[in-house]
């Protein structure tokens, strides 16, 4: 199958999936079986051979054959009335720039596009037709391209199943990228490693741009079961990360939604099938939380089933790091949760009268500063730079020192640890554990070789390094404590960690220089992905607007942006919903949801409201059920492990990694969000101030990109700052949504903003 007939089979639903599945399997068990109907349409090219067969009474498919029959690629599907007609004047070409077979439907495009409106300027004519073939626009396009004249003819082209690269290329022109940024970050990605000779159809078969990215069976199961194309077909940028050989570390950013996690896992498998079999887990995939890692192991098993899942060990950092401290046999007793771990830094303040530094200071300043550098004396803690961090005093370092003490006494008092100190034993544990790794090592080498039997003997323990790879997802919200661990579970080498993160998204760690730990991802370690498959680009301009003109780190020493970000998806403009107070917005809310559900279909579970903070998801919940029966289920750390049909409401953090069709953002007024506690610092602590600020920008923007098809963004009195300026005057009002004799409307709401 290449990629087209595959969103062809998709757009047609199950059925007509299960007849091209069943297709393949027969063509697949005899190519000369006659009940096949397979008939000559005509050459592609010189070594290439198109034919059309039946695959059920309703459905054709559209295939090339190349050296000499032996391979066969399903290129396209067509069902209805006349598919044979359709598939005989689809015009087939090999790409010139990317070298993958490539389908036009030549007569679907002028029927549906290029007769819409009169003629005016072309919209691409600026740019000439050497240089659009040039950027991968396949070329039989050209001349319905030239009367494409206006956003709606090109949006309407654009939903034809056009070759993704030609898709790409005209989307990022269309949105004003400019022709040199345009071949850097998509033409550049898919261009052949080979001369592509646009007459070589055997050749073009084999590329990877032409065809599913797994094996055969894999495809048909999945062709069969589900239409996860992540599964299936990997963006060639993707593909090139997933499977590249590095000589250390390796890292992948890129903007929400482009697919990280998805070259995370596959990245999972390629180091799997690597290995030689065995029993053991050589390969620890890890990320921030539980739910998180839940997700992974969930999608792990989609990709590669329980024998993948067999040879991987998928867990969150923090329970990584109790199990190393556990099997260490140390008592340092249960941990305390987030929330008692904020609560005793505020019993420790006030015990000892140091009312100026808060809790959440406090906690970053021994997480972020005392922990991470290793600060075990009052005169380490006094000379350790503290970069990144508010500035205080040397003075008001003494006292900082003072609380910390005291809150470590009180810990120690309790027999009661937290994980950000559990991380940081179990890092300590392993570093140890590594170094007698690396000594037995080197014993061994000076032996020549030889076993170890007597040393064996000797220290009881024949130690190997706890994995081969790592792969950690999520990667900017780690600690620096994390890092050692982890850093120290694998032996320095090819391969050895790789890391997939986004700092725009850092909504709990502090920033963490890699190569200060030991971590290498420089250079052509370091890639970037910049197409987002989740978001329209509706969505995603607004989103962006919350963190532009903000500096973000690359998790190493340098800086990382947004540039050529960008979706191929469209759809609806987010709405922005102002309410005149608390109550009528969680009504409006409400409403919408309902709306949605009951006039479009949506479940309550494919809906999420988002919260700054745990009161306010109570709030709406309580609003929802008691007013409205709408059924809601709370996002909690876990996620919302439940299957029932209800709206999922959480605050923001919750909301990392995970996607909705439709978000709710709600509270976003000024004062809530970011929330008014910071303005204290506006003044005292600038440093502090626009930290928070950041923080909290990255935490809406989390929120905001979790959203497929729709955003809706609502707060009650004055619009937050980290809204469009005009978004008061111009949002829809509530009010007119909860009129008494009127219909509830949603759909009409205001996009100005
Ligand atoms: N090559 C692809 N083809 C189709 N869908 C894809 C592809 N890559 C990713 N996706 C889909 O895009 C969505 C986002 O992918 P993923 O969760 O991997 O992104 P991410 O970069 O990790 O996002 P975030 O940083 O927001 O957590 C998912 O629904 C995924 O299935």
């Amino acid at each position: 199958m290449n990629r087209q007939a595959h969103a062809d089979a998709e757009r047609r639903g199950p059925a007509v999936a299960e007849a091209v599945t069943d297709f393949v399997q027969r063509l697949r068990a005899d190519r000369n079986n006659r009940a096949l109907r397979l008939s000559f349409l005509r050459q592609a090219g010189n070594n290439g051979d198109l034919y059309l067969a039946r695959a059920d009474s309703h459905c054709m498919v559209l295939l090339l054959s190349t050296d000499g029959g032996d391979e066969m690629r399903v290129l396209a599907v067509r069902d209805g009335a006349r598919p044979r007609d359709e598939l005989a004047r689809l015009t087939v070409e090999i790409n010139p720039v990317s070298g993958g077979v490539e389908v036009v439907d030549q007569s679907e495009v002028s029927a549906n596009v290029v007769a819409l409106t009169e003629r005016a300027i072309p919209l691409f004519a600026g740019y000439g037709n050497r240089t659009l073939v040039d950027l991968g626009v396949v070329p039989s396009l050209l001349p319905a391209l030239d009367k494409v004249t206006t956003e709606e003819q090109l949006d309407e082209l654009l939903t034809r199943n056009l070759p993704e690269l030609t898709r790409d290329v005209l989307l990022a022109l269309r949105n004003r990228m400019d022709p040199e940024d345009v071949r850097r970050h998509i033409t550049d990605q898919w261009r052949a490693d080979d001369q592509v000779n646009t007459d070589d159809w055997a050749r073009a078969a084999q590329r990877a741009v032409s065809q599913a990215e797994t094996d055969d069976d894999a495809v048909l199961d999945a062709l069969g079961r589900s239409f996860d194309a992540w599964r299936l077909f990997l963006h060639p940028e993707q593909h090139r990360i997933a499977s590249a050989d590095f000589r250390g570390s390796a890292k992948v950013t890129g903007g929400p939604g482009t697919g990280k996690t998805v070259v995370a896992l596959h990245r999972v498998r390629h180091l799997v099938d690597r290995l030689p079999s065995g029993h053991t887990r050589p390969v620890l995939l890890t990320t921030y939380n539980t739910n998180l890692a839940l997700d992974l192991k969930e999608r792990l098993r989609q990709l590669g089933g329980e024998d993948l899942l067999r040879r991987v060990d998928v867990k969150s950092v923090d329970a990584l790091a109790r199990e190393i401290v556990q099997e260490s046999n140390l008592n340092v007793g249960m941990p305390l949760d987030d929330a008692a771990a904020m609560e005793l830094w505020h019993t420790v303040r006030t015990e000892l009268d140091l009312l100026d530094y808060d809790a959440d200071f406090l906690d970053a300043e021994f997480k972020h500063v005392i922990l991470a550098h290793r600060c075990g004396s009052w005169d380490s803690y006094r000379r350790v730079t503290r970069a990144g961090r508010p500035r205080i005093s040397t003075g008001q370092r003494y006292e900082v020192w003072q609380l910390v003490q005291a809150y470590r006494a009180h810990l120690d008092a309790a027999r009661r640890t937290t994980y950000a100190l559990i991380a940081d034993q179990a890092a300590s544990l392993e570093q140890r554990r590594m170094a007698r790794v690396e000594e037995q090592a080197r014993y061994k080498d000076e032996l020549g070789g030889l076993d170890l039997v007597h040393r064996e003997a000797g220290s009881g323990m024949w130690l190997k390094p706890r994995y081969q790879h790592i792969v950690v997802d999520e990667a900017q919200d780690l600690s620096a404590s994390h890092w050692r661990m982890l850093r120290a579970m694998v032996r320095k080498g090819p391969n050895d960690i790789f890391l997939a993160g986004d700092a725009h998204q850092r909504i709990y760690g502090s920033r963490v220089v890699l190569s200060h730990h030991g971590i290498e991802i420089r250079g052509r370690a370091s890639r970037r992905l910049t197409l987002n498959y989740r978001t329209t680009r509706q969505i995603l301009g607004s989103a962006n607007r919350l963190v532009e003109g903000e500096t973000f780190d690359d998790l190493d020493t340098g800086s990382d942006t947004l540039d050529g970000y960008r979706s191929v998806l469209t759809g609806l403009a987010p709405q922005f919903w102002c309410a005149p107070d608390r109550r009528t917005e969680m009504r409006a809310v409400a409403t919408l949801i309902r709306e949605r559900h009951d006039m479009y279909g949506t479940p309550y579970s494919a809906m999420a409201v988002a919260v700054p903070d745990g009161a306010s998801a109570q709030e709406f919940a309580h609003v929802f059920v008691s007013e409205f029966r709408l059924p809601v289920v709370e996002l909690g750390k876990d996620g919302a492990r439940s299957d029932i049909d209800a709206v999922r409401i959480g605050t923001m953090y919750r909301f990392k990694g995970l996607e909705f069709q439709r978000v709710f953002l709600t509270s976003v007024g000024e004062g809530q969000v970011p929330h008014q506690r910071i303005e204290q610092y506006k003044v005292t602590n600038a440093d502090r101030y626009r930290q928070e600020e950041q923080r909290a920008r990255s935490l809406v923007f989390v929120a905001a990109t979790r959203a497929r098809d729709e955003l809706i963004v609502t707060w009650s009195g004055r619009a937050s700052r980290f809204l469009p300026p005009n978004a008061d005057a111009s949002a829809y009002r509530t009010t007119d949504l909860l009129k008494p004799d009127e219909p509830p409307s949603g759909s009409s709401g205001s996009t100005a903003a």
